[in-house]
């Protein structure tokens, strides 16, 4: 049975191409200017003010520049090395094995100028609009420089693709697996800055928040819930080298705009909102949130690593929940047309929904968004943002298998026909 694949219609292509991109960049770009404002309790919004703060200032150029170089310095250090997933003309990318050093290390190096500079924290609560005005100047000159390598100076023959308007290249990106200096442009704008600077900020915002009201179990349990999903990831940094934002998406603005500057500022927003609107709710009520994140992002956690377990094992042959893990042989071809056979999982998480990583993720960001309960829509920002995102990633994961695997990924719908929420969705 052959996948058919539909020639959409003409005005999906020109909104697809000419308009979505744009409208997408300037709002989300303009966003950003404007949440900082909102995260301070600012009433009166204005052009005027959201443009003041745009540019920077000496401190959160400073900040950048310093951070910057230090994710830079760990990607130059000597390090061991994992490979991402063959592409399909065998290229196997590879990456820094120094994760878990460097967030341990960050944080280190963040608790040691803290103790040297006592208003460190509360510096870099109030300068956020200024702070985010500089990622975004040099995230759209980094987009911009990944635009121009793409064109004249390619990487890799997987990489090239039709032309297309150019304000689209700028949003999607030309390369899936760019250098510049000799580094990995993802593994340094996701992993190394854009989740980093996650950690560090909520942290500076926890502290900012102490200093101003004292000690609230409430923010603490948001600070805890989102530092244990952060070092999460770098513990399983190698196993986000095979998803989509790897493997699919090309370096441009959504990921790596995405990763410097709306990582910061929307992925932190609930700690950031919290700082100048102290939570209400009970320290009881803040214990049972605790309780019902650190479960969810173990079952996340789980999720993955029961995929990651049974990707690795010889033949497939593992044991999930107990028994010989049950598969689909799926076949595929390579760009050389040569068939290459990979195993679809129908045991453990993976075999009552085809996203349950997704629904636990969600309920985790969820847990961390509560301790803003009561305060209006403004801490759940993050929760509805990500609920969005998931879904729609649901339906782009599934079409890349369908056109990857065929009737096999048919095959494997049938046996597991929910998406996010067994017997519902
Ligand atoms: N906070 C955030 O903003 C986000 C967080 N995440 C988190 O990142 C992590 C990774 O997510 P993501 O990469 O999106 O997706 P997944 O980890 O769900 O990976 C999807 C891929 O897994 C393979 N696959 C699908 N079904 C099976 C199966 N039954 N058995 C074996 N392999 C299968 C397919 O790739 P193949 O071609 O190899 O077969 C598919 O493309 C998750 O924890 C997720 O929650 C994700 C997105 C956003
Ligand atoms: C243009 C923007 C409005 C949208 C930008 C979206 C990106 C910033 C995010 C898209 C997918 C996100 C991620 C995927 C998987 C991840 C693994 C998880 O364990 C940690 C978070 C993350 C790296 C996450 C980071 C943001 C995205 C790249």
């Amino acid at each position: 049975m052959k996948t058919k694949i539909m020639k959409p219609p003409e005005w999906y292509d020109v909104i697809r191409y000419h308009i979505v991109p744009p409208v997408f960049m300037v709002v989300f770009t303009g966003a950003v200017q404007y949440l900082a404002l909102v995260g301070q309790g600012e009433i009166n919004i204005t052009w005027r003010l959201a443009a003041s703060k745009a540019l920077g200032n000496s401190f959160s150029w400073g900040c950048v520049a310093l951070f910057s170089l230090w994710a830079i310095l760990w990607l130059q250090l000597p390090a061991g090395q994992v490979h991402g997933p063959p592409t399909l003309f065998g290229y196997r990318p590879p990456y820094q094995d120094n994760g878990v050093l460097y967030y341990w290390a960050s944080l280190v190096g963040f608790f040691t100028m803290q103790a040297m500079w006592p208003d460190l924290s509360s510096a870099i609560f109030s300068n956020m609009p200024e702070l985010l005005g500089t990622l975004n100047l040099v995230a759209l000159t980094l987009c911009t420089l990944l635009l121009l390598k793409g064109k004249l100076k390619p990487e890799h023959r997987d990489d090239r693709y039709p032309t297309r308007p150019v304000l689209y290249e700028f949003y999607t990106g030309l390369e899936r697996h760019p250098h510049i200096l000799g580094m990995d442009v993802k593994q340094l704008t996701n992993c190394r800055i854009g989740m980093m600077a996650w950690q560090l900020l909520i942290l500076a915002f926890y502290l900012a928040g102490v200093q101003r009201h004292g000690f609230s179990a409430a923010t603490l349990v948001n600070l805890l819930l989102q530092s244990v999903y952060v070092a999460k990831f770098f513990w399983w940094e190698a196993g986000y080298f095979s998803t989509l934002d790897i493997i699919l998406d090309r370096a441009g603005y959504y990921i790596c705009w995405g990763c410097l500057v709306w990582v910061p500022c929307l992925y932190t927003f609930s700690s950031y909102y919290l700082v100048a609107h102290p939570p209400i709710i009970s320290t009881t009520t803040a214990l049972l949130i605790a309780i019902l994140g650190l479960f969810t992002i173990l079952l996340n956690y789980r999720v993955d690593y029961e995929k990651q377990l049974f990707r690795r094992a010889p033949d497939g042959k593992c044991n999930l929940w107990g028994k010989p893990a049950r598969f689909i042989e799926a076949q595929y071809k390579d760009s050389s047309g040569n068939v290459r056979t990979s195993k679809l999982l129908l045991s453990g998480f993976w075999g009552s929904a085809r996203h349950l990583n997704y629904t636990f993720e969600l309920l985790a960001s969820l847990a961390w968004c509560l301790p803003g309960f009561g305060l209006g829509v403004w801490p759940f920002l993050y929760f509805n943002f990500l609920a969005c995102l998931l879904v729609h990633r649901t339906f782009r994961d599934e079409e890349k298998c369908a056109v990857k695997y065929g009737h096999n990924w048919g095959r494997y719908c049938q046996k597991v026909p929910f998406r996010l929420i067994p017997h519902v969705f």
